[in-house]
């Protein structure tokens, strides 16, 4: 692959970027409106990669789609048919939150994805389907899922290694027969805001979700209710963009910005404040500004991992040291981040170590220029394009790979930063 140069910022990023919708609501939306009693209509969808895999895998399983732009018109069939081969590319939401749909299907269903699919967890979830009866060959990607002869009503399963493991099964909960009890077995559990996010998005449809613990969830057997939905902008990619206002002393404004939302980007809004940022919310926006200078911070990410990358690129380039804890399970994300992390780190020169559950970053102001690798992560060409604006000569070998959540990124980027 060709690499890409990425911008320099020759002075402070100042501007206002509209953020597409967010992947997490938009792939829930699309599930939950295949599985609904009747026709919906999803407007301000993202159009990405992971949401057309998305969509074309449940159009394999019978439903009806019909796309306008960020538009989409949903219509379940009568009954789902069994697919020869879904491709769930590199998506987590498409391979974790299909398969339990394919288990209501007539026949059986093959899924595949792209090459690192295969080293991404799976075994949880299948794990699940069995237990609810399915007949299930293999453990990771490529798998095949038979429907059970009779459905059963209880699952135990360790989701420390993702939140999306019971996320997929509580989306089809209330589509069993009798149900569905989920226990969590694990020490630890991460994202639970996405878990908020899919109990919350199935209680809006009417379904009704008992958490008797924090480690176990009751769905009701019943309808799933059609619901007409605007999807929230997509908050982790937003504080990419939010980030260079506080890498270079400039301010960034992200219209549409929710008063209240359960995306765990909007965490980043805290972290940037305390590394030396300075976050306004205004009418429906959020304005990061900055004077160039960052902090060092001790930071949890359990609840929001999907901002390790933007994190680590911001404590690169703050003073002092940058401690990420509490994201273990990100070694099983589109790459083992906290590897290309540390490698790419190490590329230009910045002192990083990998920790248990996390990264450690000594923060420096003599970062050398390098092509970094994207390892197919859209993030990890985020947090090169991060490093850039402060690193001139900083390049990344495959840009193209921000299609997975935001096919605009590199437009965009140039466009705000100049
Ligand atoms: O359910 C979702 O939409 C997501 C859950 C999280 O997965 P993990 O729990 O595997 O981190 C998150 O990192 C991912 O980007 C999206
Ligand atoms: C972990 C991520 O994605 P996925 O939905 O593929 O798990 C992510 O987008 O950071």
């Amino acid at each position: 692959m060709t690499p890409t140069p990425l911008p320099y910022a020759k002075a402070p990023v100042v501007g206002e970027v509209n953020v597409p919708g967010s992947k997490s609501e938009t792939n829930r939306a699309l599930v939950l409106a295949a599985l609904a009693d009747g026709p919906s209509v999803l407007e301000g969808t993202l159009e990405s990669r992971d949401t057309t895999l998305m969509m074309d895998a449940l159009h394999a399983l019978g439903v009806s789609i019909e796309r306008n732009g960020a538009s989409v018109r949903v219509n379940p069939p009568v009954r789902y048919t069994g697919a020869h081969s879904i491709d769930c590319g590199l998506a987590g939401t498409v391979m974790r939150f299909v398969p339990p749909i394919a288990m209501l299907a007539d026949g059986a269903t093959g899924f595949v994805g792209d090459p690192h699919a295969s080293e991404r967890p799976m075994g949880p979830l299948l794990d699940g389907l069995r237990q609810l009866g399915a007949v299930v060959t293999g453990d990771r990607l490529p798998f095949r899922i038979s429907p059970p002869a009779d459905y059963r009503a209880s699952v135990s399963i360790d989701a420390s290694g993702s939140s999306q493991f019971i996320s997929g099964l509580l989306l089809i909960g209330a589509r069993l027969p009798e149900g569905l009890t989920l226990r969590h077995t694990g020490k630890r559990l991460p994202s639970r805001p996405h878990i908020e996010m899919t109990t919350s998005m199935l209680r809006e449809r009417g379904v009704q979700v008992a958490e008797p613990d924090d480690r176990t969830w009751r769905v009701s057997h019943g309808p799933i209710g059609a619901a007409d939905t605007r999807i929230e902008p997509d908050l982790t990619n937003a504080s990419v963009f939010l980030a260079a206002a506080a890498i270079t002393g400039g301010s960034v404004t992200v219209p549409g910005w929710p008063a209240r939302s359960l995306q765990p980007g909007a965490m980043f809004l805290d972290v940037v404040e305390r590394m030396g940022a300075t976050v306004t919310h205004g009418r429906g926006s959020v304005k990061v500004s900055g004077d160039g200078s960052l902090r060092g911070v001790d930071v949890d990410l359990t609840k929001a991992s999907e901002l390790t990358p933007v994190v680590a690129a911001l404590g690169a380039l703050a003073e002092g040291t940058t401690t990420i804890s509490g994201v273990a399970h990100i070694r099983g994300h589109e790459t083992d981040r906290l590897a290309a992390l540390r490698t790419e780190l190490h590329r230009v020169g910045c002192a990083a170590e990998e920790t248990d559950d996390g990264l450690r970053i000594t923060g420096s102001a003599d970062l050398r220029p390098a092509i970094l690798h994207a390892y197919a992560d859209h993030r990890m060409a985020h947090f090169a394009a991060l490093l850039a604006l402060r690193v001139r000569g900083v390049g990344i070998d495959d840009i193209a790979c921000t299609s997975k959540t935001m096919p605009r990124f590199p437009q965009d980027w140039a466009g705000l930063i100049g």
